[in-house]
């Protein structure tokens, strides 16, 4: 899992690696512009003229190493100078001085327009809204037709706190060894456009001096997360769970979720749903098992949990009487691994006094909106909404993963991690329920709640991305649960 530090600390971040592996910050800057153009020449052919704007900080140095490469892999490039070049940093004028001629250097206005605009005015190093011809020059590069493409943030984003004022708007964002926090914030997604980031070689080791708690999780050593289950194992083995929802018009929910826990691995999946959706899910999932139903059209009666491994409950639910009760005694009486989503959040929302009933065994699923109504505050911001997660399960001892993209799954010990597996395609209705699935179906196989929340958010995104290659925008919430065998195999879980 890689760290991710505020913008302030990559200075000494830099500085600590350098000095530590002996080496100078140009060198640095060498393997950043050569990582950079690595990537580069993958999306980009040659026949594409490229300006690269340059500003006078390391972001700028970033760029001129770039114009000097990517000339030297045959790139037509021109580089619009902006900031005054005699006061710019060592590692700039440095690489300033090694320029090739053939790269044409100008003044920003005078700097002819590539069909690829290459943004290095600014990184890290930005600490206020851009003005002057800063402001007109991202105005302008933001007017024209081209690919645009940001070395390590979009000019004018700051990298720990919201936008304010004109910011590039980069079709691809190339960040340097973590994303910068504000990368990672839905509404800055206009300003980063795709996100690739790469590392530039800093051993994680000097990471371990930064108290930060906030990560990037793209998958490593997900292995090692997963259980391992002998060939002697049975049903009984691979959890008995119980998913809980579904009401008039709205079965195709928790079906969703009930398919998705089988394909997890799950031994015996019961099904808690209205006497309405007793035919259907009988019919559609031979495989799953249903409890004698409450309410005729919404979920009702109560849930016996004697001998179940893990409860999932909220997807299709409703807001019901009996749904209202079925939270409830779920609440009071059961301490397994609970999943609880959808309609199971805004009924607690409904019930702030019963958030006292939450507990470590509990992960809560909401969107941003879901979020919304159980903190019952609107966030202003993502990175208040980063927060307001982070106090919301230290308080209550509970582990929350809001999801998104860039889904933020936040732990009870204060530690948060940003899951970087997804695609847009998953935007689409049901995908939430096939994680509720997954993610009760890992708990009911004995996971811990952090391996099963860490696997499950990850998988699901990760089947998302092999179902929206395949389907792209006709992608279906079971195509995404249909690919977690796929995902599995991808990463030699058996
Ligand atoms: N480990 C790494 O990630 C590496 C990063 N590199 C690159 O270096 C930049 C950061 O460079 P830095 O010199 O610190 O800052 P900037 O170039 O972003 O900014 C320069 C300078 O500009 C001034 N400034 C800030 N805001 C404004 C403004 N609104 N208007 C005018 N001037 C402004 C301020 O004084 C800044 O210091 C990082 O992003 C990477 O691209 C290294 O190349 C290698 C390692
Ligand atoms: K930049």
């Amino acid at each position: 899992m890689q760290k991710i530090l505020s913008g302030n600390e990559v200075k000494s971040l830099d500085q600590q690696y350098v000095a530590g592996e002996g080496i100078c910050s140009y060198q640095l800057m060498e393997r950043a512009a050569r990582v950079f153009c690595a990537w580069f020449v993958q999306e980009v052919p040659m026949e594409k003229s490229v300006s690269i704007y340059c500003g006078t900080g390391n972001n700028g140095g970033d760029g001129l190493a770039i114009a000097r490469m990517l000339d030297g892999k045959g790139y037509s490039v021109h580089v619009g100078l902006i900031g005054d070049p005699d006061s710019g940093s060592p590692d700039f004028r440095q690489n300033l001085q090694v320029l090739p001629e053939r790269v044409s250097l100008d003044s920003w206005e005078k700097c002819p327009s590539g069909q690829v605009i290459v943004d290095a005015v600014f990184g890290v190093g930005i600490n206020r809204p851009l003005g002057g011809d800063y402001q007109s020059l991202v105005q302008e590069l933001n007017a024209r037709a081209a690919l645009k493409i940001s070395v390590d943030m979009p000019s004018g984003l700051p990298s720990d706190g919201p936008a304010e004022g004109d910011v590039f708007r980069a079709d691809y964002t190339v960040s340097f060894q973590f994303p910068k926090l504000s990368l990672l914030a839905p509404e800055h997604a206009v300003f980063t456009g795709k996100l690739v980031v790469k590392s530039i070689g800093i051993d994680r080791r000097y990471f371990e001096s930064f108290d930060s708690r906030r990560f990037f999780y793209s998958g490593e050593a997900l292995e090692t997360l997963h259980k391992t289950f002998p060939n002697s194992s049975h049903k009984g083995d691979f959890g008995r769970i119980i998913l809980a929802g579904g009401s008039y018009g709205k079965m195709g929910s928790i079906g969703l979720s009930t398919r998705a826990a089988l394909r997890t691995g799950s031994g015996l999946v019961f099904c808690k749903v209205p006497a309405c959706g007793v035919d259907i899910l009988q019919t559609s999932i031979p495989e799953a098992m249903v409890l004698p139903p409450g309410g005729e059209t919404e979920v009702g009666g109560s849930l016996e949990t004697e001998g179940i491994d893990a409860v999932g409950m909220g997807p299709g639910l409703g807001k019901g009487k009996g749904a209202v009760e079925l939270v409830h005694e779920l609440l009071r009486r059961y301490s397994g691994p609970t999943v609880l989503d959808a309609d199971a959040i805004n009924i607690l929302g409904d019930h702030p006094e019963w958030l006292s009933f939450l507990h470590a065994k509990v992960v809560l699923t909401p969107h941003l909106k879901e979020f919304e109504r159980l903190t019952g505050i609107e966030g202003k911001n993502h990175f208040h909404r980063m927060d307001l997660a982070r106090d919301f399960v230290v308080k209550y001892g509970c582990v929350l993963v809001l999801k998104g993209a860039y889904t933020l799954i936040s732990f009870p010990d204060g530690q948060q991690v940003f899951n970087n597996s997804g695609s847009v395609h998953m935007a689409t209705g049901g995908s939430g329920d096939v994680l509720t699935g997954i993610l009760t179906s890992f708990l009911g196989q004995g996971y811990s709640m952090k391996n099963a929340v860490l696997c499950g958010v990850f998988h699901h995104g990760h089947a998302g991305e092999l179902a929206g290659s395949q389907f792209g925008r006709g992608t279906l919430a079971s195509d995404i649960l249909e690919k977690i065998p796929e995902s599995f195999r991808h990463f030699g879980i058996v």
